[in-house]
């Protein structure tokens, strides 16, 4: 039985990729020494997962930014925006197209945008969205996976190269134009990757891992015929090419025979969201084909019950063999973090319960030995289990009690929105288009640093607390003076959105060094949550507090909603998921009603993962938006009619959700539209969506600063979609990624732009 990983996180253990690719950036340092450091993190990677006894070791794996946009890269599906500096640039190791593809670019004369970003399915990490058009010539450039595969053998190590399927790429990316249907864009594809992949042959790879996770989705007939033509044109073209098909984040269900007519060597599969596919695929497994188990979880950080993931094992064993099967985790490592051996502040109870990516991997080899007979790795694991289970920190019957309470009422707003928003207009006597901003302004080097002296000890809480006081006062004239109607106090107290309130909630814990990968070079560290969530005392109400008493204009109070925290954290997996976002939704709610009590009258509530933790299949769509609904709705309406909630949301589509939208209830909702042109409005239109909706007029991942026009236009824009009084004026998202400059100019130009709509709807 082989071990397999189907892929290792890449950022680096202390964060060491960002560090370069961020200080490359800045010019100061060179490509070669980003080069150096990349070279690296891999061998790091690789010689690691060699030494703990992996058999199947991924290679193209690591990316600078992401590996879709690597995909895009090597197969020259490069937009026609970035055809002049491609000939720039014409140096093919030079990186300058491929970050500009991921940042933007705005120098040398140029002003291009960036490619849209979105998230990877129902994960936390973002891909940059391969944009293709019937112009495109595609054709071999730079193909780093051979590079990498070559490089790992330099070092002696024999690596399994690891692709994005063809299916799954195409099915990734946006086709631009009504002028290319899907198949005839995988004809002009399909060429290029088998190119591609015989030019790993060639370079001497056995196994290559082509990821296909668009098979654990609701997918069309046609696609399904594509999927056929595709991998039966390359097994055609490569027949003694060994693939490893990758399936993962759910079940294969209505794709089993699909995915097993597809001629691969071996299907892996997703165990931990999906056990219950086990025997459906051992009965219908094809002779000549290997399975590969996933059945240690790469999207969670609990230790594996070897107990139950031997059961599944021993299963597979008896009925089809061990020579037929292969061992690993569920999906990639990239959504964990590195190392729990650096977690030396952990609580040892909670902590005993715990694995991040180096204990997964051998937890793999651990599952093999303990088949092969050494028991004693199971009588440790099953203490850790049974720990767990009967632990006392865990459970708080005040918490189970009042979630049992609750009634309906405590979901509903007094009155219906036009009354709201009539009584809301009233008070806050807002212009039409108002302006505002998301929530976070640039966390500077300045301000990392007095957290980081704060955690180290070299400053006082009091000389912490007094330096982000004027952070948020310099913030808040700042604002004044672009002329901005609704303020925010820029958050400059949170180290991240979700971990701010985990470190501030019972129930959660959190770690040192757990980072994982968001996009690009952005990082979070999720909390922890292993019990019952309670808020012990107001979290938000003093910092709010203080911003609104230095102006008078409205300052939003800033909380992040129940459903986001649970997405973003590390879950608890002894109960389900959404009796742990109601747990949450009542802390958050105590929270409201606090900043209420504390004169805030503009409370946003932020729910930019509610979309992210949609079922990836139709089905269980509803099932699971009545419930996070449901959970917004409690957070929030606890407030008076005249206090005005509003939420924001970013990477999403709202076309297939847009009605639970409306069922939440915000009198505002901010959204991200920028870099679709607005196309994500139409779904609010095409609804009628009845509440107030800010959409975004330009897009914060990039230092690009939008001009004047551009935004007016977007608003413009706007205004044929939605009722001119319903409209308000703000960037996509948080500012807290960018530097204090191209902000002010972004944003200066943001309140003209909203100035000259104003006075042009009134002419
Ligand atoms: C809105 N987004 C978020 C998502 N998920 C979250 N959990 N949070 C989010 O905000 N998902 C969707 C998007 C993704 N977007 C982003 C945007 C920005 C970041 C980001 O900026 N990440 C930072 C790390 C943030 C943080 O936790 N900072 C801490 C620690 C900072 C640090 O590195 N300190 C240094 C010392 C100080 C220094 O020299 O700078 C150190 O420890 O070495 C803090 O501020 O205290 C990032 O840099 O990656 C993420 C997702
Ligand atoms: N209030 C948060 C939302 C990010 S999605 C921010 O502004 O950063
Ligand atoms: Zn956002």
């Amino acid at each position: 039985m082989l071990t397999n990983i189907p892929g290792y996180p890449r950022i680096g253990s202390q964060r060491e990729l960002k560090k370069a690719c961020e200080n490359y950036w800045a010019g100061k340092i060179s490509l070669e020494r980003l080069e150096l450091t990349s070279r690296q993190l891999r061998k790091e990677n690789w010689t690691g997962l060699q030494t703990a006894g992996i058999d199947l070791i991924p290679s193209n794996d690591f990316s600078w930014y992401d590996q879709v946009l690597d995909m895009c890269i090597t197969l020259g599906v490069i937009p026609s925006r970035f055809k002049a500096l491609q000939q720039t640039f014409a140096n093919p190791s030079c990186p300058e197209l491929y970050f500009a593809m991921a940042r933007g670019y705005q120098k040398n004369n140029f002003d291009i945008t960036a490619l849209e970003m979105t998230k990877w399915f129902d994960t936390n990490y973002h891909y940059l969205v391969p944009e293709f058009d019937a112009t495109q010539e595609y054709s071999l450039h730079q193909p780093k996976c051979v590079a990498e595969f070559k490089e790992a053998l330099s070092e002696g190590i024999h690596t399994k190269p690891v692709l994005i399927g063809p299916l799954s790429f195409l099915l990734s990316g946006k086709i631009k134009g009504d002028d290319l249907s899907m198949s005839q864009l995988l004809e002009k594809l399909l060429p290029v990757y088998i190119q591609l992949l015989a030019s790993l042959q060639q370079a001497g790879a056995t196994w290559i891992q082509l990821d296909e996770p668009f098979l654990v989705t609701d997918l069309t007939s046609e696609v399904k015929e594509l999927y056929h033509h595709a991998y039966t044109t390359i097994a055609q073209a490569l027949p003694s090419l060994k693939i490893l098909l990758t399936t993962y984040f759910g079940g294969l269900e209505d794709n089993t025979t699909l995915a097993l007519e597809l001629p691969a060597q071996a299907l892996h599969i997703d165990l931990v969201r999906a056990p219950e596919q086990l025997d459906t695929l051992l009965a219908a497994l094809p002779e000549d084909k290997l399975l590969s188990l996933g059945v240690v979880d790469g999207r969670n950080i609990w230790k594996n019950d070897y107990a139950a993931s031997l059961q599944l094992i021993r299963k597979a064993i008896a009925k089809i063999g061990e020579d037929r099967l292969l061992l690993g985790t569920s999906c990639s490592l990239l959504h964990v973090p590195y190392n729990l051996e650096d977690e030396t502040a952990l609580d040892p109870e909670i902590r005993q319960w715990m694995a991040f990516a180096k204990q997964k991997v051998a937890e793999v080899t651990a599952l093999k030995r303990i088949l092969s007979g050494d028991d004693t790795l199971l009588i440790d694991n099953e203490a850790a289990m049974s720990a767990r289970k009967t632990s006392i920190r865990i459970h708080r019957p005040d918490v189970k009690k009042r979630l049992k309470g609750i009634t309906t009422a405590d979901t509903q707003r007094h009155s219906i929105f036009p009354h709201r928003q009539k009584l809301q207009h009233s008070i806050l006597q807002l212009p039409l288009f108002p302006t505002t901003t998301i929530g976070s302004f640039p966390q500077t080097t300045e301000i990392r640093q007095l957290r980081a002296d704060l955690k180290k000890g070299t400053i006082t809480e009091e000389t912490y607390q007094a330096d982000i006081r004027h952070a948020i006062t310099e913030t808040i004239y700042r604002q004044e003076n672009l002329g901005l109607d609704v303020l925010v106090h820029g958050e400059f107290e949170r180290n991240d959105m979700v971990e701010y309130f985990g470190e501030q909630l019972d129930g959660f814990t959190f770690t040192q060094n757990g980072w994982v990968q968001s996009y690009g070079t952005r990082c979070v560290k999720p909390p922890v949550i292993f019990g019952d969530v309670q808020r012990p005392k107001p979290m938000t109400v003093g910092w709010s507090s203080f911003a609104q008493s230095l102006t008078s204009k409205p300052v939003k109070g800033m909380l992040t909603g129940p459903v986001t925290i649970l997405q973003w954290s590390f879950v608890r997996n002894d109960q389900p998921r959404m009796q742990t976002a109601m747990q949450l939704a009542l802390a958050i709610r105590d929270e409201v009603k606090d900043l209420e009590d504390a004169g805030i009258t503009v409370i946003q509530v932020d729910e930019p993962a509610l979309r992210e933790g949609l079922p990836l299949r139709k089905a269980q769509r509803s099932a699971y938006l009545e419930q996070a609904v449901k959970a917004f709705r409690l957070a929030v309406s606890t407030v008076d009619d005249a206090t005005q909630i509003h939420t924001h949301m970013c990477y999403a589509e709202f076309n297939d959700i847009i009605e639970h939208i409306a069922a939440m209830d915000a009198d505002v909702i901010t959204i991200e539209t920028s870099r679709s042109q607005m196309e994500l409005l139409e779904a609010f239109a095409n609804f009628r969506y009845p509440n107030e909706t800010g959409p975004g007029v330009y897009d914060i991942h990039s230092p690009r600063v939008p001009g004047v026009a551009e935004m007016e236009a977007l608003l413009h824009k706007a205004a044929t979609l939605l009722p001119l009084r319903n409209i308000w004026v703000n960037p996509d998202c948080g500012l807290k990624t960018r530097k204090w400059p191209e902000t002010e100019l972004a944003l200066r130009n943001m309140v003209t732009a909203a100035k000259n709509v104003r006075l042009a709807v009134s002419n």
